[in-house]
């Protein structure tokens, strides 16, 4: 498969020790300071993208890949409310587009587990839950998008916290994110349910960012030759 990566920083480079090693080619790399080469030219070489840049960059660079012609798998976050236009995008250009806050088979193991628990929760409101985010201190955006997947995930299924906040929870119908930034952590979250009684606790620790590579290039594999638009819970639970 010809891969071509959208962001060369700490993602990129994981992603393309795996990719190599799984014997694919990349056709093409983007840094800022090489933006000049991501031209419609240079990325329809590609079979696919993978896009790993940031908040502020992703949307364009998604768009791009999509208006070549080229399926674009995304890991970048804090871009979401624009996530409708790249759907809209995909849809009129009948492309491909996969997107997960986290491709680690870790986190999205631990995604089904945080909608288990939070649908048990539902009937013990004498819990009450928080989560806990800890990243390196380059990461641009807080909470992270892993966290605000799992937030989205308890107040689907909890039924008593009506949003998250970035902060302590005012009142009971908020839940509260709290993010540190500590280095090196490559990415920890942490939900704990209290009562007066006892806790219960459920906590991801990457150790390091071959899970989040690994799971992208495994997610460009199944991109690679479909159309529509698809989530890592496709690519692993089918
Ligand atoms: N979904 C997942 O599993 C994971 C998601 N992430 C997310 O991925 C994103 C990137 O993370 P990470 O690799 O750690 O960050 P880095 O800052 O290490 O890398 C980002 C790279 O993108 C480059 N870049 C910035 N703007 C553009 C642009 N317009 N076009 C092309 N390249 C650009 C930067 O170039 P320069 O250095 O020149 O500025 C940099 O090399 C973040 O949003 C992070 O939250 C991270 C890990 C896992
Ligand atoms: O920026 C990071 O490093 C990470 N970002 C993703 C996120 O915001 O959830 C995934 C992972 O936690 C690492």
């Amino acid at each position: 498969m010809k891969i071509a990566l959208i962001g060369y920083g700490k993602m990129g480079h994981a992603i393309e020790e795996i990719a190599l090693a799984k014997g694919h080619e990349i056709v093409l790399k983007v840094n800022i300071d090489n933006i000049q080469e991501f031209t419609t030219d240079a990325i329809k070489k590609a079979d696919v993208a993978i896009e790993f840049t940031g908040p502020e960059t992703a949307f364009d660079n998604i768009i791009k890949c999509i208006e070549n012609g080229v399926p674009v798998v995304s890991g970048s976050t804090g871009w979401l409310d624009k996530l409708k236009e790249v759907e809209d995008a995909v849809k009129d250009k009948d492309g491909a587009f996969l997107y997960s806050s986290n491709y680690s088979i870790g986190v999205n193991l631990f995604f089904e587990v945080n909608t288990y628990l939070a649908r048990l929760m539902k009937d013990y409101p004498e819990y009450d839950v928080q989560m806990e985010e800890i990243h390196h201190t380059q990461k641009k955006d807080a909470p992270s998008g892993t966290a605000i997947s799992l937030a989205r995930q308890i107040l689907e299924n909890l039924g008593r916290k009506k949003d998250w906040v970035n902060q302590p929870a005012a009142n009971n119908e908020e839940l509260s994110i709290i993010s540190k930034r500590v280095d090196p952590a490559p990415g920890t979250h942490v939900i704990t349910y209290t009562s007066d009684i006892d806790d219960i606790e459920i906590k991801h620790t990457a150790h390091n960012r071959k899970g989040f590579a690994s799971g992208a290039v495994v997610a460009a594999e199944f991109l690679n030759d479909r159309k529509g638009i698809y989530s890592m819970r496709d690519v692993l639970f089918g």
